[in-house]
């Protein structure tokens, strides 16, 4: 054997070495950290009722998007907290069974380190309009409870409108990968320029929510504009939140209007179905702040409602509760509200979606045009009670006999009151969820209270650890096979001289 073919064999015995020492280190020096999952708890005090959200994290990862997942749910039973004005030291022990059922979720050792917040919203706005001490000792009562968990309890208070719109706009873009894009996705998010955030529509009880970026920057009306850095990028942000319009206090502004054109204590209401009744008392239904500008006195205390079906006719009732006269804006939605021109994509959540997903209008195999949205209501509102009742009996009856209303009502807020068009309609996505957490303010609540979302974009190794051991993986094959090819380049094989002769 020659001086120069040892030399070869040596070279390619220590470079195969090399190679399978490389592979070695890539996969188990490189290897990711164990995971350290990370807990916190945020309760939605609504003005229907009260939800219990978990969500968890992998702590190392606790600034990049999309990483906190909601892990549990908890539907709290009965009213919202401000339906216990009567009986306020009953608030707090209302949630005990949701704690009982996150104190499960949570590793017990993790207890003490988990965060607990708690947001009222337009219940509570509204209780404290009306009954400002009430509305106090029900939180006093719910952070009684609450500091009386293992958890780490921060805070129990009544959010503003404008956070709640903000946080769900927060929550949707942060849910849906919209405010930080890394490697890869970002260079093909940069090519089909798609960085823009999507503007969130939430319809609670009793308020609702429009926010999103505008085209331009507009300082018409300050109050109405919020200004975010997030992860390096600023955000000039359009909110507005209308206190009275969720779709409860939607409902009950239009009876009371109603109430005022009644001769006797009977009354005929298109926005329910043929054949359904209902009783309200006149004194429960005039005492809320968003009827209570309505005249008082009337002969009778009682007010029988009897269904009518008539979709047209609904429409154009509730078409009276949007104030479209006078506007001191370049634009404005109603109620003489500045409104920029809608720009973009619209997550619309909570009630939009519960409603328009119990009429198949989501969506979600195939848009549905705008017109097609309201054939399907109208006649939905048109079927009489009795063969309502039965198609849907597992439906809670309360939800069922209001989805004509609930509907009929989304739509005039859409068109009507935010004025979107056929054109722009097929722009609204209606979504419950986004992987497995709700659509909703919470999370981004406790984002940001848990300074999750950085101001500046946090430096990420260039690689990840997949991207890492196959780079490592693909060099060295190529380096085995150039090895391979300049042995067999000397060494020459009989068989292949044979075959080159
Ligand atoms: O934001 P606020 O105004 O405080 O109210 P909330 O938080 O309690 O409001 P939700 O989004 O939970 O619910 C909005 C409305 O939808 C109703 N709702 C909840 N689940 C529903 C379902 O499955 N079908 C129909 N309606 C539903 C609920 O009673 C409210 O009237
Ligand atoms: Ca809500």
């Amino acid at each position: 054997m020659s001086w120069t073919r040892k030399i070869l064999l040596i070279l390619g015995f220590l470079s195969t070495l090399a190679v399978i020492a490389l592979i070695a280190v890539a996969v188990t020096q490189n290897k990711p950290l164990p995971k350290n999952i990370k807990y916190g708890i945020v309760l939605d005090a609504g003005s229907s009722h009260t939800n219990l959200y978990v969500y968890e994290w992998p702590a190392e990862k606790e600034n990049d998007t999309g990483v906190v997942q909601q892990v549990e749910v908890c539907k709290v039973e009965g009213p919202g907290i401000s339906g216990y004005s009567h009986a306020t030291e009953e608030a707090g022990p209302s949630l005990a069974q949701c704690l009982r059922q996150a104190e499960e979720v949570i590793p017990s050792k993790q207890h003490q380190e988990t965060p607990v917040y708690l947001g009222a919203t337009a219940g509570m706005r509204l209780l404290s309009l009306e009954n400002k001490s009430a509305a106090d000792k029900v939180l006093s009562s719910v952070e009684k409870t609450l500091r009386s968990t293992p958890f780490n309890f921060q805070g129990a208070r009544i959010i503003s409108g404008q956070e709640e719109g903000a946080y769900g706009w927060i929550t949707i873009n942060y849910l849906l990968g919209n405010f930080k894009q890394s490697g890869w996705s970002k260079l093909l998010h940069s090519l089909r320029s798609i960085s823009e955030t999507s503007g969130a529509l939430d319809l609670g009880g009793a308020s609702t929510q429009i926010t999103f970026v505008p085209n331009e920057f507009s300082s018409e009306s300050p109050e109405n504009l919020l200004y975010f850095r997030l992860y390096g990028k600023d955000y000039l942000v359009y909110t507005h939140s209308f206190l009275c319009y969720g779709k409860d206090q939607a409902l009950q502004q239009k009876l009371a209007r109603d109430l005022q054109t009644v001769e006797n204590s009977s009354l005929f209401d298109p926005c329910f179905h043929q054949g359904y009744q209902r009783t309200i008392n006149i004194s429960d239904l005039l005492k809320n702040p968003c009827t209570s500008a309505k005249e008082k006195q009337f002969p009778f205390s009682q007010l029988y409602i009897q269904g009518e079906g008539d979709y047209q006719k609904c429409r154009r009732s509730i078409l009276k509760l949007f104030n479209k006269t006078n506007c001191p804006y370049s634009s404005c939605s109603f109620n003489g509200i500045y409104l920029p021109p809608l720009q973009g994509d619209f997550g619309a959540f909570s009630a939009f979606y519960f409603v328009m997903n119990f009429l198949n209008l989501t969506g979600e195999q195939s848009p549905v045009a705008l017109d097609k949205v309201a054939s399907t209501i109208e006649s939905f509102c048109a079927r009489p009670w009795d063969e309502v009742k039965t198609a849907y009996h597992q439906i809670k009856e309360k939800y069922l006999s209001e989805y004509c209303f609930s509907g009929a009502y989304i739509l005039s807020l859409l068109e009507n009151g935010y004025e979107f068009t056929e054109k722009n309609w097929q722009r609204i996505h209606f979504l419950g969820k986004i992987g497995s957490s709700d659509a909703g303010w919470t999370l981004g609540y406790m984002l940001n209270l848990t300074n999750m979302i950085p101001a500046e974009e946090p430096a990420v190794p260039p690689l990840s650890h997949g991207s890492y051991v196959g780079l490592m993986v693909l060099c060295s094959l190529v380096l085995v096979s150039v090895l391979l090819f300049a042995w067999l380049l000397f060494h020459k094989p009989k068989c292949l001289q044979k075959g080159i002769v």
